[in-house]
């Protein structure tokens, strides 16, 4: 079994997307046709090609309407498939897609189909391919893998076999135990493709809106594991039609195939009881901290920043320009140390969050799962606390449960805890803004690394654009993330990316127990918080019959409510951005599981009105 990855999933000429394909890592291609008939070699001179990239072509697709037909075009069709055998002959493959018939002139009658693929077998057989048949969703008369199945069985032919292909099946919610029927021998070719789940006409979802397993909604690792309990062991090949991937880099979409195709593997191995090739998704307990790359002339405004949220220095790194601040259970370090990572970081980045460091139930698992997925690790001088890439070249600082006390008792000269200052429960969520080609890879990453689950995505509106907001957490919700992207340049998550030099985290969330009470000692402190207008409240009123004492309350601190079909309550306030560029959010959930992303637009609204002030030089 091995990786493969169709032609049409990435970007470039064919002769990019082989290299593409290459140097990531698969071991074979399949070949799209339009790919082939826009490139200027000769099938030969790409075979030519493929044996220097160390490619094989695993794959010539797709032949179209071919059974069915009446005559005369019946005799085309076999003519045309003549010719194509030869042109396989060239490139140097055996296996080619016959997709199901979309044509008006198709005949659905099975025993024609039967003997049009009985005749085809026959002339596969002389040049010794393998044909595979594969039901497209929207196929005219054939529309289900169940129905080829039936089909292939009776054609008895050992020239021609399945392909099943994860989006057609999955998207018409066929039941993938329904694959176990299938002898692993007729699978001639598996194709995986993960989707969104979007309510649409199913062309046009196929055509633009497939992404790589671990991108999507779809049960591809079922998929996949009803195809190993067959037995096959052949190729599971990326096809991915995605209006992004065909303008994203081709090395970006190549390197996560093959850590999509590595992740659903493992997974699926998992998921039968077979032996798997790396651990398990890590477990996360939760954010132990964050880490603020500060510039010197910054220290004393952003000081004072965390003072005011309640947070106090509590503890100081022995040799390093480090300091730990902290409130509850919630850590910021701040790092303004020369010569190292926080310093290059800051230098292109300004002050913002360099990293994060993530408490897992097993570091060294961990790591080995992110090594297995092809995540860099970054260097560091701490032995104790493994570091892996994360958005925008910041760090993702893997902290081994078993050793979160050690790590703050050995790296800082702890300060006692300050007593009252704990009104802090946990850092609730990190925010993160991405560009729109780098959305998906993202997702990817967390998702193939962790054990986290995915919420529906929010489509917020900012004053000038639409917001995508992927939320991203761990099941327990210890740990919770948004990804947030954009197309429109004028958004707040736009002006960020620009002003920043690149993605990053733009906004960290507090939990505390009670907002209320937090939010008026934090204003009694100075802490400036976002202004929410008043119309805002009027309607809060209207819709959950607050007192006017209790709207006047939350009004005068700023507080955004929303409460869930469950009757779960939520409350944020925002304070107001350090340098408009991070800022910070206070939660409180009454076992409320979102993000209050009815309150997004207004919280972007409002801070689009500082939009015009002048930064501190
Ligand atoms: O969209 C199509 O036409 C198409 C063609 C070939 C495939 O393998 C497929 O899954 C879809
Ligand atoms: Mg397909």
């Amino acid at each position: 079994m091995h990786n493969a990855i169709a032609t049409v999933s990435l970007s470039g000429t064919l002769e990019d997307k082989l290299r593409a394909a290459a140097a990531a890592g698969f071991d074979s291609v399949e070949i799209f046709e339009n790919d082939l008939l826009g490139c200027a070699l000769s099938p030969r001179e790409v075979r030519v090609m493929l044996a220097d990239l160390g490619l094989a072509c695993s794959l010539y697709q797709p032949f179209r309407d071919f059974e069915g037909m009446p005559e005369p075009l019946r005799a085309r069709t076999f003519d045309r498939a003549e010719r194509k055998f030869d042109l396989m002959g060239e490139l140097g493959t055996d296996r080619i897609l016959i997709c199901s018939n979309c044509s008006p002139h198709a005949l659905g009658d099975t025993a024609r189909i039967v003997d049009d693929f009985r005749e085809l077998g026959g002339r596969a057989a002389v040049h010794g391919i393998r044909v595979g048949y594969e039901a497209l969703a929207w196929g005219r008369h054939v529309n289900d893998h169940r129905q080829v199945w039936d089909i292939v069985k009776a054609v008895d032919h050992p020239a021609i076999g399945i392909i099943l292909d994860s989006f057609h099946s999955l998207s018409r919610k066929i039941p993938s135990d329904s694959i176990a029927a299938i002898d692993g021998d007729k699978i001639v070719y598996v194709q995986l493709a993960d989707a969104p789940l979007l309510d649409m006409d199913l062309l046009y979802w196929s055509r633009h809106f497939r992404n790589l397993p671990g991108q999507g909604g779809l049960d591809v690792t079922g998929f996949v594991a009803e195809i190993l309990r067959t037995g096959y062991d052949g190729p599971l090949s990326l096809e991915i039609f995605n209006d992004r991937f065909r303008s994203n880099s081709a090395a970006m979409v190549a390197s996560d195939g093959v850590r999509s195709l590595d992740m659903v593997r493992d997974a699926a191995m998992r998921r039968i009881g077979a032996a798997t090739i790396m651990p398990p998704p890590a477990t996360i307990l939760g954010t132990e901290f964050v880490e603020f790359a500060v510039d010197p002339k910054d220290r004393e405004r952003l000081s004072a920043m965390f003072t005011r949220m309640g947070f106090s220095p509590a503890g100081r790194h022995p040799t390093k320009d480090v300091t730990r601040w902290r409130n509850g259970a919630a850590n910021l370090v701040m790092n303004g140390e020369p010569g190292g990572f926080a310093e290059a970081y800051r230098t292109t980045h300004g002050t913002s969050i360099c990293a994060i460091g993530l408490k897992v139930a097993d570091g060294p698992a961990t790591v080995a799962r992110a090594e297995a997925l092809g995540i860099v690790r970054e260097p560091t001088d701490l032995p104790a606390m493994p570091a892996l890439r994360g958005v925008a070249g910041s760090l993702v600082y893997v902290v081994d449960q078993a050793d979160a006390d050690a790590i703050w008792g050995s790296e800082f000269r702890s300060a006692p805890a300050a007593p009252g200052a704990g009104s802090i429960e946990a850092i609730d969520h990190l925010a993160a803004v991405v560009p729109n080609d780098e959305f998906l890879s993202w997702q990817l990453y967390w998702r193939a690394l962790f054990d986290v689950q995915v919420q529906t995505a929010q489509d917020v509106i900012d004053p000038s654009g639409l917001v995508f907001s992927q939320a991203i957490q761990s099941p327990d919700g210890g740990f919770r993330l948004t990804l947030n992207s954009t197309d429109a340049r004028g958004t707040l998550s736009a002006r960020f990316l620009h002003q920043s030099f690149g993605a990053g985290y733009q906004h960290v969330a507090l939990r505390t127990a009670d907002a209320t009470a937090t939010a008026a000692k934090l204003a009694a402190q100075g802490l400036e918080t976002l202004a929410i207008p008043a119309n805002y409240y009027d309607d809060l009123a209207a819709r959950f019959g607050f007192t006017d004492a209790e709207i006047e309350r939350m009004a005068a601190l700023g507080l955004l409510f929303d409460r869930d079909a469950e009757g779960h309550d939520y409350r944020q306030f925002y304070s107001r951005a350090f340098d408009k560029h991070f800022f910070f959010e206070f939660v409180e959930r009454q076992g409320y599981d979102g993000y209050g992303a009815p309150n997004a637009g207004i919280r972007l609204a409002a801070q689009n009105r500082y939009r015009e002030e002048a930064v501190p030089l």
